[in-house]
């Protein structure tokens, strides 16, 4: 509920006078029907007056334009709320805490919020909003009306009310198990699709699309079926409850005419109210009803919202500059109960040039990712200058530092995006550094030029393509400590040999953390650390750790003989 009264506050005025507007309309529809029986009377006993013509066209007029006036804020509202709260789940992936990200099926989550968001909207929009402007404005005013008229048929109103309370109170424990067997099948619907549109290829040659199709038909019959046996259930209600006003409705006739306590204005002005009196019950029942389903949908994407941030961003020392030096202390840590480091310790001077290297799993990318600040520390601690990492704001301190993921890091935007995200840069300026990073041969022959759309994680280039435009962010950063895990990976060794020169030249004042399996293109960096099983067992320049480190060269020779 925090999050819809979040979006309430946000459009305070809106909501103000959406809610007025629907009260003023609800009054003037009850009392168009109540003066409707004064016109008929008048009518039939020949007291007709201009002035009672008038008053009943004038609010019929007002009905119209008020009407119209309220599609306004109606439809802002409408739209607004849903796409508010999508947008909030953006925000959330901004600062979620990185370990519940890695573990987040894209397809699931991104059903849970469009359920979520549709949900939410509903529950705000079509139930507290219908219910505050119109549902129960209008229940009163009738009941106000028809009390003028009879009480006794006001109390038979009220009774039928808690008649078909009771009833849909019954029929929600059914319903409450259907919808959440829908939603966890259209989340599961997602997964096939969207794990079906992202692994194409590997699904293709492994022959797994029929299995997939076999599932996402299976999720499909689920939905179906439950869809139908819902909206059944649903119906029923409807014939039970449309089968009682017809019942009220012939009761005030035959109460009518054998009292002979009304007149005909009367008897038609009844009609009508009862119709006022019901309908908005009938309603409040429909929208009732979605609002507990509803509820359901909107937890799973409130749970979304409600996963631990990173307690980095937005508290926090802010740092005025950055020199480069980095230390960890007795560094700890542990994915769930897997012990990756134990007490590990090492020192990285500012301007420094340094290579992890060691067997795959060893942790190297675990520590530049806590370096980076999205995992964090389970003991010890990491110092950057003489700041304590956990003590920065992260926002601050991602001015100084800059990282290129061992996972292809291009998004789907066009080319610029994906080297100056949104800066400001010169076309010339890019085109520049394309042809640092080796990708000028490329560019000429791209039709759209820095305008080509890259695809989906850039399914459109090579895979050293991709490392290259990642590595060609560099020039367009500020930072002083680059962090490149596996950048260069995928490249031909020439390739590899001239991007990097380039790329070291553009580093020489900054400090720089590698990792890489290929040995040789690490020959000339400063130092080397050598990982094995999350300890550090040799640091070095290269040719003394060939000398005197036999794992090292177990390592080199491993590479050099493939
Ligand atoms: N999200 C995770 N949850 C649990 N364990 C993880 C997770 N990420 C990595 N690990 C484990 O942590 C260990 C260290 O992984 P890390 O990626 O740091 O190794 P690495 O030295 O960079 O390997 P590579 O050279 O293959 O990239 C591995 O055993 C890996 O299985």
């Amino acid at each position: 509920m925090n999050y819809l009264m979040k979006i309430v506050k946000k459009n305070k005025l809106l909501v103000g006078s959406y809610l007025l507007l629907g009260i003023l309309l609800a009054f003037l529809e009850n009392f168009t029907a109540s003066y409707f029986q004064t016109l008929i009377n008048k009518f039939n006993d020949r007291s007709l007056t201009a002035s009672v013509i008038i008053i009943y066209a004038f609010v019929l007029v007002m009905l119209c334009v008020l009407s119209y006036l309220d599609e306004y804020p109606g439809r802002k509202l409408e739209h607004g709320i849903f796409l508010d709260l999508k947008i909030e789940a953006l925000k959330k992936i901004s600062r979620v805490d990185y370990k519940s990200y890695q573990t987040m099926g894209t397809g699931k989550l991104v059903q849970r919020i469009e359920n979520g968001a549709s949900a939410g909207k509903s529950m705000l929009f079509d139930f507290i909003f219908e219910l505050t402007r119109k549902l129960i404005p209008s229940i009163l005013f009738s009941m106000i009306f028809i009390y003028r008229i009879n009480k006794i048929i006001m109390w038979v109103i009220l009774i039928g009310y808690i008649f078909v309370f009771i009833v849909t109170n019954l029929l929600l424990k059914r319903l409450y198990r259907i919808k959440e067997h829908i939603l966890l099948n259209e989340e599961e619907m997602n997964h096939f699709l969207v794990r079906g549109f992202m692994e194409m290829v590997i699904f293709r040659i492994n022959k797994r699309f029929n299995y997939e199709i076999e599932k996402a038909k299976f999720a499909e019959k689920e939905i179906v079926g439950s869809k139908v046996k819902m909206t059944l259930i649903h119906e029923a209600f409807f014939t039970i409850f449309e089968l009682m006003v017809i019942s009220v409705k012939v009761a005030v006739i035959v109460y009518g005419w054998i009292t002979k306590s009304f007149g005909i204005g009367a008897v038609v002005a009844l009609i009508s109210l009862v119709d006022n009196a019901y309908i908005p019950i009938a309603i409040f029942n429909v929208l009732y009803v979605q609002y507990k389903l509803d509820k359901g949908a909107f937890k799973r994407y409130t749970d979304f919202l409600d996963l631990d941030n990173d307690y980095q961003f937005g508290k926090g020392k802010m740092i005025p500059a950055l020199r480069g030096n980095i230390s960890f202390y007795g560094l700890k840590f542990l994915y769930g109960n897997r012990l990756i480091f134990n007490n590990l310790n090492l020192t990285v001077n500012s301007g420094e040039k340094i290579a992890f290297v060691g067997e795959s799993g060893s942790g190297k990318s675990t520590l530049i990712k806590l370096l980076a600040g999205l995992l964090k520390p389970g003991g010890g601690k990491i110092l950057v200058d003489d700041y304590d990492l956990s003590r920065i704001d992260l926002n601050s301190y991602y001015d100084y530092i800059d990282y290129v993921p061992q996972e292809s890091s291009i998004f789907d935007g066009t080319l610029r995006e994906n080297l100056v995200f949104n800066k400001n840069v010169d076309d010339k300026e890019i085109v520049n550094v394309l042809n640092q990073v080796e990708l000028s041969g490329l560019y000429y022959k791209l039709k759209d030029g820095l305008g080509t759309e890259l695809g989906e994680k850039g399914i459109s280039l090579s895979g050293g393509e991709r490392q290259r435009i990642a590595l060609g962010r560099l020039w367009f950063s500020k930072a002083n400590i680059i962090l490149l895990d596996e950048a260069t990976s995928a490249m031909d060794n020439i390739t590899e040999e001239n991007v990097m020169n380039h790329v070291m030249d553009l580093l020489k004042e900054k400090t720089v953390i590698v990792t890489a399996h290929r040995l040789n293109s690490i020959k000339n960096f400063e130092r080397i650390v050598v990982f094995k099983n999350g300890d550090i067992i040799g640091q070095g320049k290269f040719q003394e750790l060939l000398e005197n480190n036999p794992y090292f060269r177990e390592l080199y020779y491993a590479t050099v003989n493939k």
